[in-house]
């Protein structure tokens, strides 16, 4: 009860302040208050902010920014990811406009900081809310405050909350997570330090808290009908008991709904005095002339202004105040309750209201009901009884003070004499000022949903809303994916005009040809008593293949040991006696064309086979016998060993993978380690470096032609590898694959060392050159990386022209189970390389044999001359490409065992072993990633300083995803064990 006056305070201090500045009756108001109102007694700067021109012009900037603030934040979610990471490499927003860089966003550089700013460094998602903030006030202001879309302070109190509530959820989630996801990206800067803050604070207790700050924010701001109308039966049923006014049941329940209504529609008016009337009069109450006195000199005009608007008139009849008597008759249940019914409409239906009210009962006393102070807040003349009563218990010892608290009381007096008049009065009155609009227009939009029924409908919609919120976050946290292609968003693939384009070949096997062959074998095959039910051919681009199908009962060995006395009987070379083919139920025999057909590397991958095929590394390699286009994943091989005699089409070969994968691979998905101890087979994709090529930090060239350099790269490729792992690891995940998705979806915290990770193709031409000069140290982390490197995007295609046992060693061999020869010299090179023979009957010039498992395919290769492979590089080389070619782990030559385990001797310590230390020690967390975030180091770096940490005790050892346990517990005893180190 006393509480609910003191809101009233306001508005009944606000009346009697005019009373000592005129004596003039009702009637004298209607000419005077114009005047009144031009010359207000407030500062000289509050009237130049309350220039209709300067409101209107500040109101449509609002607007606009809001219009410009949203085309940003929605060009954001198309074009942030390219953005963010233009305004990182650069070094921030600052620095964007003098890098020269070209932003995405679609309004340009001012766009792309903006919404940086917003999201990235601000609030992240939450960021949203500022349009409506924006929109909202520029209307205000813009109409002057003739039109209002929802009360600014009210849409300003639950936008800010809900910006900052939803960027310290989102930073919540990231905290606990634990492992980089999108929401890192969304939940903006302050919502991660908040959270994090909080979350070291009281742990999980962060979220019980989010929960209560949206129930308090509720309760203050949104009014839970529900919780209310719960609390409101509750205290009907006590109220009812106390009730010093005896009603009825039947008025009660009237009243209590029309309150609870009542309550609800009062939403907006109470948001917009929340502050000032509910905390700050409220707390002011019990030094209420302090009050009175302080407002009445602050803000006079605005005071006039709201008496007016309450009233419906100026209240300046300074002997009013006198004629009221302070301990006025009580009200009388009935006329109250009357007086909320009758909704106004208008000014005169209000005002008559209240004077039917007040003037009729001569208010002094309202009953202390709950009810009828709800009702209070939202009637003006209502309001002041109470305001009375409490100031009459206040102690005021002084009487000047007594006279003050007097004043502010006696104003629904002054409405009450002059109630009859004023409805006349506002007949007549000038327009009113655009304030008293308000004041009427308020009722109307409340009374909208003043029914109880909407009321709950609107508060469900809440209710609904606020569930709804972590669904929106879900929803949006799949909706912005990392894409790796945008660091070279402009770059452009291969065109397929670079290569010679597909020459229709003349050389068809011709009927005659055919049918000799055919003859030939059916006689040879008759003369070793094998009879043949059918026999059909398929010409290939270098052989034809002829199926025969035997007749019943004959042997299929007996036929496999003829091959030779065939191939003497056809006369002719690279007769191939597949026996059976396998699915096929016949068998085949491969017999050269006269006329061979070369295969362009256009024609290949002008297919759709190629074009089309959902392969992680698409490698056109030619076409089958049958004439086929023959397309094969290097990500599924894994590894692929491709031997032949000198001359035989292996630099072609390799060049026509390298191809494949240039065509169809952009640079920020696919880099190439390649080792060319011949110098000049690989020298062409030099060009390609800042795009494709990967190599050592302190590499002159990209591509390795030093055995030394050779060594030192496989073993950075296996450190690499190591790292993956380890990323993998941490990401929970089982491949490359699986992890670049996940990293994609935001899922991966790049802070935690996690980054997109390209494939990587390690290509080497000529195996046996570097198999002579360093024997175990090439072979052993080469069978490193072929057993361990395919699930984390590394391939390997070594190529070898001496497919000799002391090259293709058995560690290598078991370790490529795709192997592809070229023309071999001999049965033995066919077998070390196919574990099979056929190579040595291929005919060279890119006839070769795939073996992938147990499949043996005859393919020609596809030839790709080196003028192609030049334009191509070209082509590459031309477009925009990053600083420097990908850098692989640096190698370190083996390093001497550490003296005395003690992390090593000092020299060989890191600078910043100690900061690291320190570090680890006070977050009590042994942490590479930590190390490398805090200290802003590279993994491996970090890596290396976890590892001395380990050695000198201050960390335990690897615990898998878990982070290593920190034996030093303070950083006093730290400080000890750094001095005896
Ligand atoms: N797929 C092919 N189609 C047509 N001709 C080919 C094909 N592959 C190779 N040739 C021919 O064979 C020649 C030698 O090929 P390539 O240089 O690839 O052999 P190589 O095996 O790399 O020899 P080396 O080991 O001596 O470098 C080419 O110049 C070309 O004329």
């Amino acid at each position: 009860m006393a509480s609910e006056p003191k809101k009233n305070v306001r508005k009944n201090i606000y009346k009697p302040s005019s009373v000592p500045q005129s004596s003039a009756t009702p009637h004298a108001e209607e000419t005077e208050r114009p005047v009144r109102l031009k010359v207000p007694k407030m500062s000289f700067d509050n009237n130049k902010l309350k220039d209709p021109r300067l409101q209107t012009s500040i109101g449509l900037s609002l607007i606009f920014l809001s219009v410009y603030t949203c085309l940003a934040l929605l060009s954001f979610v198309f074009t942030g990811k390219a953005d963010q990471s233009i305004i990182e490499n650069v070094g921030g927003i600052t620095n964007l406009i003098s890098s020269g860089k070209e932003v995405q966003n679609w309004l340009g550089l001012l766009g792309a900081s903006l919404s940086h700013l917003l999201v990235y460094n601000m609030f992240g998602l939450g960021s949203i809310l500022l349009i409506p903030m924006l929109f909202s006030a520029g209307y205000e202001l813009f109409t002057q405050g003739n039109g209002k879309l929802m009360k600014f302070r009210k849409l300003g109190y639950i936008c800010l909350f809900y910006m900052l509530w939803i960027s310290v959820l989102l930073g919540y989630y990231v905290v606990i997570k634990d492992t980089p996801n999108l929401l890192g990206f969304l939940c903006g800067k302050i919502g991660l330090t908040v959270a994090d803050g909080m979350y070291s604070l009281i742990g999980w207790g962060t979220i019980i808290f989010l929960i209560l700050a949206v129930l308090i924010h509720g309760v203050y701001i949104v009014k839970f009908n529900a919780v209310s109308k719960v609390i409101g039966k509750v205290t009907k049923n006590r109220y009812s008991d106390k009730s010093e006014v005896n009603t009825t049941s039947e008025t009660e329940n009237t009243t209590l709904s029309e309150n609870e209504s009542d309550d609800e529609l009062e939403e907006d008016e109470d948001l917009e005095n929340y502050s000032e009337e509910e905390t700050s009069i409220e707390t002011s109450s019990l030094t209420n002339e302090n009050v009175i006195e302080e407002e009445i000199t602050e803000e006079p005009n605005e005071i006039e202004e709201e008496a007016a608007q309450d009233t419906g008139l100026v209240p300046h009849n300074a002997q009013l105040p006198s004629v009221v008597e302070p301990e006025a008759p009580i009200v009388t249940e009935s006329v109250p309750q009357q007086a909320i019914k009758v909704d106004p409409i208008s000014v005169d239906v209000n005002i008559q209201v209240e004077h039917v009210q007040v003037g009729g009962n001569g208010t002094n006393q309202i009953p202390p009901t709950q009810n009828y102070s709800k009702q209070q807040s939202r009637d003006t003349t209502s309001e002041m009884p109470p305001v009375k009563e409490e100031k009459k218990e206040s102690p005021t010892p002084n009487p000047s003070s007594q006279q003050k608290k007097v004043t502010p009381n006696t104003p629904p007096i002054i409405e009450i004499e002059a109630e009859p008049t004023k409805s006349e009065t506002i007949k007549l009155d000038p327009p009113a000022p655009p304030k008293k609009k308000e004041k009427v227009e308020n009722p109307h939009e409340l009374s909208d949903v003043s029914t109880t029924e909407n009321v709950d409908k609107a508060d469900l919609n809440v209710l609904k809303k606020i569930e709804e919120e972590p669904d929106e976050i879900v929803n949006i946290e799949d909706m912005d994916e990392y894409d790796p292609k945008l660091d070279l968003s402009h770059y452009k693939y291969p065109d397929l005009d670079l290569l010679h384009p597909p020459v229709e070949s003349k050389a068809k096997v011709t009927k005659e040809e055919l049918e000799a062959n055919k003859e030939k074998i059916v006689n040879t095959l008759r003369h070793f008593k094998i009879g043949i039910a059918s026999i059909s051919a398929t010409i290939g681009p270098t052989v034809t293949l002829y199926e025969i199908v035997p007749e019943v009962g004959i042997k299929i060995s007996k036929i496999r040991n003829l091959e030779d006395d065939i191939a003497l009987s056809l006369a002719a070379l690279g007769i191939r006696i597949i026996a059976p083919i396998p699915g096929r139920g016949t068998i085949g025999i491969e017999v050269p064309n006269n006329n061979r057909e070369m295969v362009s590397m256009s024609s290949v991958l002008a297919t759709e086979k190629f074009a089309k095929a959902k392969m992680d590394l698409p490698v056109a390699f030619g076409r089958t016998i049958s004439n086929e286009v023959f397309v094969a994943d290097l990500a599924k091989m894994p590894h692929l060993l491709m031997a032949g005699a000198t001359g035989q089409g292996k630099s072609v070969g390799i060049n026509v993978l390298l191809s494949s994968l240039l065509y169809r691979k952009h640079p920020s998905e696919l880099k190439f380690v390649m080792i060319d101890p011949k110098k000049v087979e690989l020298s062409l994709f030099n060009k390609i470096e800042r795009h494709f090529l990967a190599s050592l930090p302190d590499a002159e060239e990209a591509i390795i032609t030093d055995t030394k350099k050779a060594i030192h790269i496989l073993n950075s490729l296996c450190t690499e590898m190591d790292m993956r792992y380890s990323l993998l690891k941490s990401a929970g995940v089982r491949n490359i694959k699986e992890y670049n998705t996940k990293f994609c979806n935001r899922r991966l915290n790049p802070k935690k060392g996690h980054r997109f990770l390209p494939y990587i193709v390690l290509v080497i031409d000529e195996l046996a050159d570097l198999m002579m000069t360093a024997g175990k140290e090439i072979e052993g982390p080469i069978a490193r990386l072929a057993q361990l490197a395919r699930a984390i995007g590394i391939h390997l295609v070594v190529a070898t022209q001496r497919p000799s046992v002391d090259v293709i060693t058995g560690m290598i061999k078991a370790n490529f189970p795709a192997r592809l020869s070229f023309r071999v010299t001999s049965k033995i090179d066919s077998r070390t390389i196919l574990d099979a023979g056929g190579a040595d009957q291929l005919i060279g010039m890119g006839d070769m044999l795939l073996s992938t498992g147990n499949d043996l395919t005859r393919i020609q290769c596809a030839f790709i001359d080196t003028d192609e492979v030049e334009k191509l590089c070209d082509f590459i080389a031309d477009q925009t490409g990053f600083s420097a070619a990908y850098m692989l782990p640096e190698f370190e030559e083996e390093q001497p065992a550490s003296k005395g385990g003690g992390g090593g001797s000092v020299d060989d310590r890191d600078d910043l072993f100690e900061e690291a230390a320190r570090l680890l020690v006070r977050h009590q967390q042994g942490s590479t990633s930590l190390i490398q975030r805090k200290l802003s180091l590279g993994y491996n770096r970090a890596g290396r300083i976890i590892d001395q940490l380990e050695a000198a005790g201050i960390v335990g050892p690897f615990e898998g995803s878990k982070a290593r346990q920190v034996n030093v517990k303070t950083e006093m005893e730290l400080e000890v064990v750094l001095n005896t180190l």
